[in-house]
Order: structure tokens, then sequence, then C-alpha cells
């Protein structure tokens, strides 16, 4: 099974250039979650720094009660075993074949012996649909091919979390359908908390539980893909419509004036588009896990999220659903005006939707909400309320790469000790070098200012997640 994810006001820049401030966001345990942003809006940063390949100046990421921007080498170590990454190209050796290229993370952190080296990478090769091709260098396949090689590798040291750093780059549609059909079959198979960076309109609308997007150096918003899907604020909307009408610019955010201007262009039958369902398993997948704790998770906050969202997650339940959740049989499924008025939280044992709405019912907490950070499952949270001494003090060995790290026991990790936090220049010399480089890319010079107060009131919905 995944872990959880915290970020608590993350913020990264390198040298004068800021990347992102003050993100917050939690990805849930075992469900997906996709990142977007225009170019340049930090996606691969945000990845580098969940896995602790670079060091944010603010802010935590914790895992299993561990903060990766704040811990010791050891305990950095032993989180790095719990990730997963599937790099844009693959990140194959060339001269190397797939097989290899497959059992190389095995040979190289774990001590398993060549028949079981053997099982795993045919099981994974299974898994992805490379069966035939142990023998092929990565010069003689396709960009498909590639990718799912690369997920193969993986997943050979069975991750806890993985991330994908645009999988669907330099794909067909076609193919990105078969990918984005295998990265949610192996979600199923492996229960592991996955996050996704892409620019793919089709794979974010259809793919992921939860959607989030950065934008102006701040994470606009993030929440249950209903949330994003069915929102009006300007950015989030013309992104996931892929129009060039609205603030985001080719280089730069537009000014306010032509942002306007172009909107109203649109006219008012523009507005929010119709939820595409999201894609399901294939045939003769196990069910997915996460898709009963996610619907427990979003209908205990329901009432939090804007009346689009909630009309679209009621939606999205079946008859059966419905009922276990203690909403009246004939709820409807056309579009309904559910006011936050219509919605009121009794003394917290229960949240009650009113007979206004049509489907009045109640949602017995016990039988809905079982929170992440509820029960013995609780990991320690103590991190988020002790700021430790930011010392320096130098690094006394190289962890190994995300994708290249031994398998995990599953087991919940110790308590941490306080460790002063890394500075970049203690890092290993190739993890580095790259913060020293010029930037590939200037950063848009437009407006700083923050996400709207509508997107803080959702991180303050979604960091609750964590405070529990
Ligand atoms: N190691 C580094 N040192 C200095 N600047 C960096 C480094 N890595 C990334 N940057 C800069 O950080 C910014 C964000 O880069 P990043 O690759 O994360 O963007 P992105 O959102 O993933 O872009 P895209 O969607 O085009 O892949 C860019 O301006 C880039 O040049």
């Amino acid at each position: 099974m995944g872990v959880e994810v915290a970020v608590e006001g993350l913020s990264k820049s390198f040298g004068s250039q800021n990347i992102w401030s003050d993100v917050t966001l939690t990805l849930p345990t075992g469900e997906i979650s996709v990142l977007l942003g225009p170019s340049g809006t930090g996606k691969s940063v945000f990845l580098k720094a969940l896995v602790g390949l670079l060091n944010p100046e603010h802010g935590k990421v914790v895992i299993n009660g561990v903060d990766v921007c704040d811990c010791s080498e050891s305990q950095l170590y032993e989180v790095r075993k719990l990730f997963g990454v599937l790099f844009q190209d693959g990140a194959l050796f060339g001269s190397m074949n797939l097989y290899d290229n497959i059992a190389f993370p095995l040979r190289e952190h774990t001590k398993k012996g060549e028949t079981e080296v053997r099982r795993i990478v045919g099981e994974k090769m299974e898994m992805v649909g490379l069966v035939g091709s142990e023998e092929k260098l990565p010069g003689e396949i396709s960009g498909g091919m590639k990718k799912r090689a690369g997920l193969a590798r993986a997943l050979v040291l069975e991750p806890e979390i993985i991330l994908f750093d645009e999988p669907d780059s330099g794909l067909d549609p076609v193919r990105t359908a078969y990918l984005n059909q295998l990265i949610v079959d192996l979600n199923a198979q492996t229960d592991a908390t996955f996050l996704i960076v892409t620019h793919d309109i089709n794979t974010a609308r259809t793919v992921p539980d939860n959607i989030g997007m950065l934008y102006r150096r701040h994470l606009a918003m993030f929440g249950p893909r209903e949330l994003l899907l069915t929102s009006t604020e300007p950015a989030v909307e013309q992104f996931l419509n892929g129009r060039r009408a609205g603030p985001i610019g080719m280089s730069e955010e537009k000014d306010s004036g032509q942002t306007a201007a172009e909107l109203a262009e649109l006219g008012e039958d523009q507005g929010v588009p119709e939820i595409i369902p999201q894609l399901g398993i294939s045939p003769g997948v196990p069910e997915r896990v996460a898709v009963r704790r996610r619907q427990d998770r979003v209908m205990a906050d329901l009432d939090s999220l804007e009346p689009g969202a909630r009309q679209a997650v009621i939606n999205s339940l079946s008859e059966s659903e419905r009922a276990r959740y203690g909403l009246a049989g004939d709820a409807p499924t056309g579009p309904v005006d559910l006011g936050a008025e219509r919605w009121s939280a009794d003394s917290g044992d229960t949240v009650r939707l009113s007979d206004e709405a049509g489907f009045a019912g109640e949602l017995p907490t016990e039988r809905v909400a079982r929170l992440p950070h509820e029960g013995t499952d609780t990991p320690n949270t103590d991190a988020f309320q002790q700021e430790a001494p930011r010392q320096e003090t130098p690094r006394q060995d190289v962890p190994p790469s995300a994708e290249q790290v031994p398998s995990s026991s599953g087991s919940p990790q110790p308590r941490p000790t306080p460790h002063p936090r890394r500075a970049p220049e203690q890092r290993a010399p190739e993890q580095r070098a790259p913060e020293q480089q010029p930037p590939e890319q200037p950063q848009p010079v437009g407006s700083a200012e923050p996400a709207a107060s509508g997107g803080r009131k959702r991180r303050r919905f979604w960091r609750k997640r964590g405070e529990r």
C-alpha cells in the first residue's frame, strides 16, 4: 500500500529566481494525483524536491513521519526506498538490453539471486506488456516502449510512491491512451501513491483522483478532480481547456485588461465543461482500493467544495454508493443547484443534506470518514509542530538516485530525530551540480501575486487532512 505525502509551505528558489512559494498539499495514500502548470512553473523541480534531490529553503515534505527536507542522511536514504520515478525519456542505459536495464536496480541495490531477479523482471515486463522484447536495445524500440521499459524499471523495487514526469511526452494519442490505462491498472495492482506531471489535457481529465496546478509561482489549486474540472478560476479553466483566451500567455502572464477582453469574447456559453468520467480499470484487473478510500474522504468533506464540484461528486456516485452514504435513492443525475446554504454540518457525527436539495440524507461519519491520520495508522506529525534549528552539517554519504534505491519493507518509519536542514552545497556533486547551473529557461517576469483567496481556502481544506 502507498503512503501519504504531506507537503507543507514549500518554497524553492535558484539564486534570486523564485520557482514557487508556500506550496501546501497532501497526496492521499494510494490515489492518483496530477500536477499541471504552464511550462517553466517548476513541476519537475517539485518532483525532485519530493525525493530530496533538491533542497527547498522553506517548508516540509513529510512521508511516514520523516521530513525529507530536514532529516538525517540515513532517514533520507530510507525514505527514498519508497520512491519509483519514471523520467521523461525512460532514462534507460543505451548499451544495455531491456532485460538488463530493468534488472539494474535489483542487481545494484539488493542481494537477490539471478533466479529471483528473473522472476521479478519477468513479472514487471509482463505488467507493462514488454514480454518478448527482453533482448532489444533502447535504440531499437519506440518512444512508447521506452516509457514502458522505464516504468517496469521504476516498479521492480516495489515502490510505495511513484512519480511520473510527463509520461505522455512524445507519444501519439493512441499510445498515450494505452499508457494512461496502464497507469490506472498499475495503481489498482500496487495501491501505490501516484503523482503524474503532464501537459496532456485528456490525461488530466480522465486519469487522476486529484488535480493540482502550479501558476504564478504558487499552487493555484489542489483538490479532487471534480474541483478543478468544474473550476471557473480563469487560469485553471483556460489550462484545462487548452485555450488561448485567459490569463496564461505564451511566455508570460497577460495583463488583466487583455484577459478580461478575451474572456468576454468567449461568451457565456463557454462555461464549465461537462466532466468526463474517470478512466476505470481494464477487465480482469482488481478494483482500485483507493477509489473507496477517496470516496469516503471526499464525501466527508463534501460541504467544503464549491457547489459545482459537489454536484459533480454526487453525480459520479452509483445507486449503491449513494445508499452507502445515506443519500436518498432518487438523487438527481442532471444539473442541480446545490447552494452552500443547503448543506449543514451536524454536531460532527453526521453531515446532513437538507430536503431542499431534493435528495435528503445524512452522512454518518462512522461509515464515511476514515481519514489518513485517524486511528492507529496515525503518522507522527510532531515534525509539523517543531521547527528544528537549520544549522548546516556536512553529508557523510551519497544516497542512490530515486529509481535506484532498494525495495522497502513497507513498515512505518521510526519517529525522526530533528536534523539540521541540508545545505545545497552539502549534497553529493551529481545532485548539487544542476542547482548551480544557470537556469535553462527564464521564469516569466509577470506578477508574483499569490493565488486568489478562493485558492487559499481550498488549500486550507486540503491542509486539514494533515492536521487530523
Ligand atoms: N537545477 C537547476 N538550477 C537552476 N535552475 C533550474 C534548475 N532546475 C530547474 N531550474 C529552473 O526552474 C524553472 C522550472 O523548471 P522545471 O523544469 O521544473 O519546469 P516545468 O514546469 O517542469 O517545465 P516544463 O513543463 O516545460 O517541463 C525553470 O526556469 C528552470 O530553468
